[in-house]
This record gives structure tokens, sequence and C-alpha cells, in this order.
């Protein structure tokens, strides 16, 4: 089409040009009731948006168009956005009346992931952040960038901000590229600036969109002259100079270049080290906001009681960034409690905030100038439901704080409903949108309006009269305005001052110079109405965008509250407990502790303990399936959530305050990202081993698992040996390589768990008990043949595991293992060994004579556990809701587990002693 410039019409050569302009965009060209692309454009949106491309033909020749209509545009924006396109939209920007020839376009807005603003295309309770990642001399030679941040290990500082386009939320930090990697996990952009000079490892990892942008933009000088407009460029490091002011330029780029963004009132400084670090692997292994499989529930989803749209990204935001400091902590939890204690309180206010429209997108749609007369009567209604929230809060001292912070702002409140009609029309220009009494000119232009119309309405009866036409009839129709119309039987009775309009078939249509003039007043003085309606209306909506500070002052407010009644609808649901964080608390210690997810769909979950004095490594064992991961992820979870300031889904929890929580749990197999399993393992074990400190809780699922056994056991140990000695971290550490829960007797701070099967008739049953000491078997091939693999590949696996044993090969060759973590070598056996099939069969006839009446000849693992979990039922026996005969059939079933468990010469109570010190 270039080559054709010269002979385009008007319009497509104006296409042309703003595509251009815009040429890492595709331009959407307002034309009357479509947004529309032309040639190549045309082909990428029919594409992708599955519209009609249309060929169409004129003097120069022939040319692809595509249309979006507007009404149904966000849908196909969406689409655009989603298959990773930016969008610029240019729309008429004169009158077309007043405009000769072409009228103007210009480029208002151009569409990005990270940026877009319109409510239909964001998630209504998550951020959408842009973010930007620079070096501080942005790129423009190789020298050190100047210090900041965390700077832990070598490389230069980048710095990292991150921008809300909707609410005007605006950060930056600095750190080192692994500090990078772990503040993009949190921030979660849908979209990342990438400067000059940025090692390229750094942002390809990123799960969105990149954007390249003009090297210009990150010159130093550019990008602080920028930050300049928003805040105090001294206040920042040269990095975070450069990320907040290149980022902020683009975010005034994607809002049509339009000068600063008022809305961005402020540019936030941060130390990530100020909350508890969760870098990717965590929060992916924890699953706060993602689930391995995709649909399942999440943390997030089960604690989200919040009622509003703020209260829900504010929740979002505490769980990404768990406090660190302890009385900030226990200030939460002062408030949760105080709302978790006072059911009415805590209803009223959740009633109230139900009523919350999204104060923070709504300010910034005000400050932007986008807001129309509905969104000021959202405003109104949100600022109308604070008092409630108030008075509920009264009297509460932990709320006390938070209760003064929420200015209802009554003379916004007060102006707003003075201005603005109860129920006002979509667009701003079409009038209806300011109420009467608030504008003397307004209601004097109304008054002739209606004074007419009055007028025109008693016409019709005053003609009658006159002429004596009783058929005579007035009405209105867009074309002709008002008219009289006469039927023909009746024409001789029209008066002289009756002028001919139309000819209809059977009558015809008149008017008079009064008529006339009267119309002329009500059209003019409805054209009038509606255009000082408008003037008035944007008058109003500068006056309240004066106010975005104070409005973000009352958001900020009501999100916290929204939040932490939330936690407190959670905790009183869901029956969780307040954990102690005080100074003194150097353990984690629960008490029938339960995972927050899988306690909502697990059938019946079995609570477990845990007593971790700091920097003890516990080494976890137990077959597969047993409940290992889940239990470590438990324990992790109710540190980050005690952090957050939620109460934990336990009976009783101490809990420390940790730095960092590190995790390496469960499959993270990065296909797509081109390295093998094993190499990632390795790569988040690096980072573990590197980064933990004596105040980190490690929670590592099999580590090794993903190479050969010797290569992999001896993995594992040093690992285990290296956070001991050298990090002192609070350490869970599942495995299946048996042969290091000797570490045990090597080192003080080792202890051995253990999770325990049960075999009943002939199935394994997982007990998901937690124990101390060492597991015996890893029950895997039964798992197999639970999950359906073939009979005869099970039956051989056995034979294999069997043989193994035998010859004294595999894991378990390495040591005996400790099967229930007595330490009483004849408990394991003659040998210190049990085959599997001698485990699988333990206790139970299967009428071969396999068994031959001995009940003592099962290994005393399984025994124990079975026993060590009769009592616990018995102990957790819900005597008081339960009747005599469900008692009685409890009893029966636990004689029953009795007999089956052998009544063998114990005297061992203490199996269940992980948290009370051997107390049964
Ligand atoms: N305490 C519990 N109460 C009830 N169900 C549980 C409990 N713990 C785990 N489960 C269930 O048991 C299953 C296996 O748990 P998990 O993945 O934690 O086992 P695992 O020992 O880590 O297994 P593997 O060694 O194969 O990774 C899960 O489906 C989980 O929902």
């Amino acid at each position: 089409m270039l080559d054709r410039r010269e002979e385009l019409t008007p319009m497509l050569a104006q296409y042309v040009e703003v595509a251009e302009r815009y040429d890492d965009a595709v331009v959407l060209f307002r034309v009357g009731d479509f947004y529309k692309a032309f040639c190549e454009a045309a082909d990428e949106v029919a594409r992708v948006c599955e519209l009609t491309r249309i060929e169409r033909e004129d003097s120069t020749g022939t040319y692809t168009a595509c249309g979006i209509p507007v009404d149904n545009a966000p849908k196909y924006l969406k689409r655009l956005l989603d298959a990773e396109y930016r969008v610029a939209v240019a729309d008429q920007v004169e009158d077309p009346e007043e405009a000769s020839g072409l009228v103007e376009r210009a480029v208002t807005q151009v569409l990005t992931p990270g940026t877009v603003v319109e409510e239909e295309l964001l998630a209504e309770g998550s951020n959408t952040y842009v973010a930007c990642v620079a070096t501080a001399d942005g790129g423009s030679d190789d020298s050190a960038a100047e210090a900041g941040g965390d700077g832990a290990r070598d490389g230069p500082t980048y710095g990292v901000a991150h921008v809300d386009v909707s609410t005007g939320e605006c950060a930056v930090t600095a750190g080192d590229a692994a500090a990078v990697d772990e503040e993009l996990a949190r921030i979660d952009p849908a979209e990342l600036l990438g400067g000059p000079g940025v090692d390229p490892g750094v942002v390809d990892g990123a799960d969105c969109m990149v954007t390249e942008r003009d090297a210009g933009k990150f010159a130093p000088d550019a990008a602080g002259a920028v930050l300049d407009r928003y805040a105090d460029p001294d206040r920042f490091d040269a990095a975070e100079r450069v990320a907040a002011g290149a980022l902020l330029s683009y975010a005034e780029y994607t809002q049509g270049d339009d000068g600063p963004l008022e809305y961005v009132r402020r540019v936030r400084r941060y130390d990530p080290r100020r909350s508890l670090r969760l870098d990717a692997t965590a929060l992916r292994g924890l699953e706060l906001f993602e689930n391995h499989v995709g649909s399942g529930r999440t943390l997030f989803d089960t604690l989200d009681e919040t009622r509003s749209a703020l209260g829900r990204r504010r929740l979002r935001a505490w769980l990404r960034r768990p406090l660190v400091d302890r009385e900030a902590i226990e200030a939460r939890h002062d408030a949760v409690a105080a709302f978790a204690e006072r059911t009415l309180v805590r209803e009223d206010v959740r009633e109230a905030l139900s009523a919350a429209y999204d104060l923070e997108r709504l300010a910034g749609r005000v400050s932007r100038g986008r807001a129309n007369a509905r969104d000021l009567r959202s405003l109104h209604d949100t600022l109308a439901a604070v008092p409630a929230v108030r008075e509920a809060l009264a009297g509460v001292d932990a709320l006390a704080d938070v209760r003064a912070d929420l200015d209802p702002l009554d003379d916004l409140r007060e102006l707003i409903d003075a201005a603005v009609a109860e129920d006002p029309p979509q667009e701003i220009t079409d009038g209806g949108v300011i109420r009467a009494g608030y504008d003397d000119e307004l209601d004097e232009i109304r008054t002739t309006a209606r004074e007419g119309r009055e007028w025109i309405a008693e016409l019709e009866e005053r003609e009658r009269e006159r002429t004596g036409i009783d058929t005579l009839e007035v009405g209105y129709t867009q074309v002709h305005g008002y008219y009289i119309e006469v039927t023909n039987g009746q024409l001789d009775k029209v008066p002289d001052d009756y002028t001919r309009r139309q000819t209809l078939k059977n009558s015809e249509r008149f008017y008079t110079p009064e008529l006339k003039r009267r119309e002329d007043e009500i059209l003019g003085a409805d054209e009038r109405a509606d255009a000082l309606e408008y003037e008035l209306f944007v008058d109003l909506r500068e006056g309240v965008a004066v106010e975005s500070d104070r409005i973000g002052a009352l958001a900020d407010a009501v999100a916290r509250v929204d939040a932490l009644a939330a936690l407190a609808t959670a905790a009183v649901e869901r029956d969780y407990v307040r954990p102690e964080v005080g100074a003194d608390v150097d353990e984690i210690r629960l008490k029938r502790s339960r995972h927050p997810v899988v306690e909502e769909t697990a059938a019946e979950f079995v609570p477990n303990d845990a007593a971790l004095p700091r920097g003890t490594v516990a080494l976890i064992t137990g077959p597969n399936m047993s409940g290992k991961s889940t239990y470590m992820r438990q324990v992790a979870l109710a540190v980050v959530l005690a952090q957050a300031g939620s109460f934990v889904p336990a009976d009783a929890a101490r809990l420390p305050v940790v730095d960092r929580v590190f995790t390496r749990v469960g499959a993270s197999d990065d296909i797509a990202g081109g390295e093998s399993t094993f190499m990632r393992e390795m790569r988040e074990l690096t980072d573990v081993l590197h980064d933990a400190t004596a105040d980190s809780l490690v929670v590592l699922d099999e580590v090794g698992r993903g190479t050969s056994t010797t290569d992999g056991r001896a993995i594992a140990r040093a690992a285990v040996e290296f956070l001991h000695d050298e990090t002192g971290a609070t350490t869970l550490f599942a495995t299946h390589y048996h042969g290091l829960t000797d570490l045990a007797d090597e080192y003080d701070r080792v202890v051995n768990r253990h999770f325990a099967a049960a075999e009943r008739d002939g199935e394994v049953t997982f007990l998901h008990r937690v124990r101390e000491g060492a597991a015996s078997s890893s029950y895997g091939v039964e798992v197999a043949e639970l999950a359906g693999v073939p009979d005869p590949v099970v039956a051989r696996a056995h034979d294999l595991v069997a043989a193994d044993r035998e010859g004294g090969g595999g894991d378990g060759a390495e040591s005996p293992p400790d099967p229930a973590g007595t330490d009483d070598g004849e408990a394991a056996g003659g040998d210190g060994q049990r085959t599997l099939a001698e485990v699988a069969t333990n206790g139970h006839d299967r009428g071969d004579g396999e068994r031959d009446g001995d009940k003592d000849a099962g290994p005393p693992a399984v025994r124990d556990d079975a026993v060590a979990d009769l009592l616990a039922d018995l102990r957790d026996l819900p005597l008081a809701e339960t009747t005599p005969l469900e008692a009685l059939n409890r009893l029966h079933d636990l004689q029953r587990r009795a007999a089956e468990a052998g009544d063998g010469d114990r005297d061992d109570t203490d199996d269940d002693a992980t948290l009370d010190g051997g107390r049964p």
C-alpha cells in the first residue's frame, strides 16, 4: 500500500500514516459504528477475532478491510490482547460536522495486555501490572551499575518497577538478577519491558508478553525527567530511576501520550526484604494462587471471603508479601481476632462492603476523565456504605486505627448526590445526567423546554375548540417536528394561520407560527441543556479528581477492613487458630494442623502435629501417597498464613517469624523452558543452598530423584549435611532414600519422621499420620497396583523388589532402616531387613498358610503404627457428638483393628509422641 500512497483515498492515506507511527501495534480507525483495520492489519484482525474480511475496491485498486463493532468492541479487543497484540485505537478528534473534508483522527489509546484500563478487559479482583527491568546506565555502557538493593551475589543491579495503570499503583525496587526473578514472580505482570543492557535471561523467564521500547527511553536523563513528573528522582537509586521513568513513559504512551498520568499519585520505593520472601518456586509449590493441575483450588480461593474487589486485591497482596515485622504481624492478628470474636460486627461490615464498588479503579477513571455519570453514582454509593462500616467498628480497640482512616468523604458524597441524577444514562452527552436544583441556568432552560411542551400538550384541545375540527390531532415526528393534523373531510375548516407542512393520503399536516416558535424554543433548549449538562458534569468530574488523594486513602482503608474481615471469616468458618508469634518463639509447633486446601476437598482430613525447634532438619519418609508432601506444605502454609496476618488451620500454633520460605516440591518439569526435570531441580536446590539463612524455612521433596540412585542419594545426603551444618535453616526433607535416615544418629538436629501405611484386607491403607522415626517401606508397587498398572507387571515388580532386597541391592541395602524409630534393633527383625512381601502381608491371613499362627510375625513398624492409630482414633472420638449406637459400632471397629494389629507384648505407648514429648 505504501507504494500506492499518492493514489490512496484520504482516509486510507491517514490510516497508513498512523500505522507507520504505531508500527508495533494493530491500528484501528473509528469509522461510524466500527473500529476498522485495513490491509494486512485487517487480515490479522479477521483471523484473530474470527470476523469477516471484506475486499474493497475503489479508484486506487482493491484492499481488505475488517471492522469491529464499537458496541461489542471489548470482546474482540480481548482476543487481540490475549493473542499478544498491541492495539492502537484512533478516534475522531474533531467534530465531524465542523470538519472541512476528512475528519481528523489521532491515537487516543494503545491497548496492551499490561496497560488496559477498560473495565471489561480487566480481571475484577486482581491487579493488571506492566513491569519494567532496567540497568542504571540504561544500557549505554557496560560499566558496573550503581550499588543498591540486595546485591547478595555478583552481577549488575537492576531496577524493577511496576504500575497498575487502572488504579495508579506504582512501585519500584532494585536487586540482582535473582532478586529480579523473585520480584517478577510476585508482581506477576501481564507485560514486561526489558531495558537495553538487561541480561536476556532476566526477562525471558517472565511468563508474559515482553515489550521492546526505544533505547532512548531508558537513557538515564530521559527516564529521570519523566520520573520527575511523579516523584523526586533523588529518592531513588540510579537503576530504580531508569526503570520507573521508562515504565511511566510507556504508561503515558499507552494512554494517548497526553502528559503525566495524574492518578499515579506516588511512586513507592520498597525493599523486598521487608516482607517474607517467596520466590516463583515457592509460590508455585505451595499453590498460593495457582493450582498444579490448573483447575483445583488454591490457598487464595480458600481464604477469599472478601466482599469487594479492593479487599480481594489486598488479600492477594498480603499473601504475596507476608510480613516479617513481628509487631505488624501481631497487629494484624489482633485485628483479625477482633473480627473473629464479634460475629455481628463482622457480618455488618461485610454486608456494608458488599455495596462497595472498586474505588481505586473508579478514582482512576475519574482522573483520566473517563468516568461517566454512572461511575460517579457508584462512587457515591460506595461512600454511602462507609458510615455503616464505621458504626459497626465503633468501640473495637483493635480496629480503631483502620476505623479512623475510613473517612466517608461526606462533602464529596453530598456534592455528587446533589449533582448527578439517581439513575443516569450511560452517555454523558445526551442529557439526563444532572439533577434539577443543581444549576440555576440549567433549571431555567429546562423550565423553558417544559413550558413549551406543556403549551404543545394543551394545543390540541385549544385548536379543536378554536377551529371546530373535533378530529384535529397534534403530533411529532423526528423528521418534520411538531404538526397539527386535519383529515381531508375537515380541511375546509382550517384557519388562515395554518401553514401546510406535509400531505398524507387521508390528511394534511400543518403548523402555526406560534407552534414553530415553541418548537424552536424547545429544541434549542434541549440542545443547550445537553451541552450545559455535559459541561457541568465535566466540571464536577474534575472537582472529584482533585480529591483523588482522599479517595485513595479511603480505598486503602476499605481494602484493609475487607481483607481483615475476610481472614476472620475464614478463621471462624474453617476453625483456624490464632498463632503465637512472640519474640520468644523459637520453634514451629503445631497441634493437629491441617492443610487449608486439601482439608476442604478430602473426605476426611487427618490432622497432624509438628514440633521443629529452629534449625531442625526433619527427614520425612513413608510410602508413596502417604501424605508427606501434604504435610510439608501444610507446615509451610501455616508459616505463610501466620505472617500474612491470618489465623492457621490447627488446634494450636507457635510459629517463628521466618525471612524466606524455600520449596522444592512436586513435579515442575519445564519442558517449554527446555530444561530437564533434574536440571531444574538442581537449579532450585542451588537457590536454596545459596540463599537460605538460619531464619529460613526450607521444604524439599525428594531431592535427587531425577538422577541415578547413587548420585541422587549422594546429593540428598550432602544437601542435608549442608543445611544442617552451614545454613541452619529449619528444614523438612522428604525422601525415599531410606538410607538417609541414619543421619539422625550422626547429627544433633536431624530428626526422623515417617508416614505409615496399614494393610488391611489385602489392601494398603494410608493413615496420613506423621510419627517419630523412619519408615520401613515405599509401597511403590502397591501404589502402582492401585493406579491400575496391569497385574503381570505388578507381580513381576514384586518379584524384582524381593530379589533386589535379598541380593542386597537398592537403597534399602545401604543401611537397615529403623522401622518405627524406636531404636529397637530387635524390632526390625533378624537381619534388619524386611521384604516388601513381608510388609504387605503383615498381620493379615491370606489363608494360604503363609501366616503360621504367629500374630507377631509381621514387622513391628506396621503393627506399632496400627496400634498408634487405634489409640489416636480412640483419643479423637467425639464422645459428646456420638450416639450410643455409633459408639458401639466404633468400639466394635476398634476391637477388630486391635485383633488385627495383634496383642503382642507391647510396652511402648509413645508412638504418637511427636508433639507431646512422649505423653500418650
Ligand atoms: N492428612 C491427610 N488427611 C487426608 N488425606 C491426606 C492427608 N495427607 C495427604 N492426603 C491425601 O493423600 C494423597 C497423597 O498425599 P501426598 O501427595 O502428600 O503423598 P506423598 O507421601 O507426598 O506421596 P509421594 O511420595 O508419592 O509424592 C493426596 O491425595 C492427599 O489429598
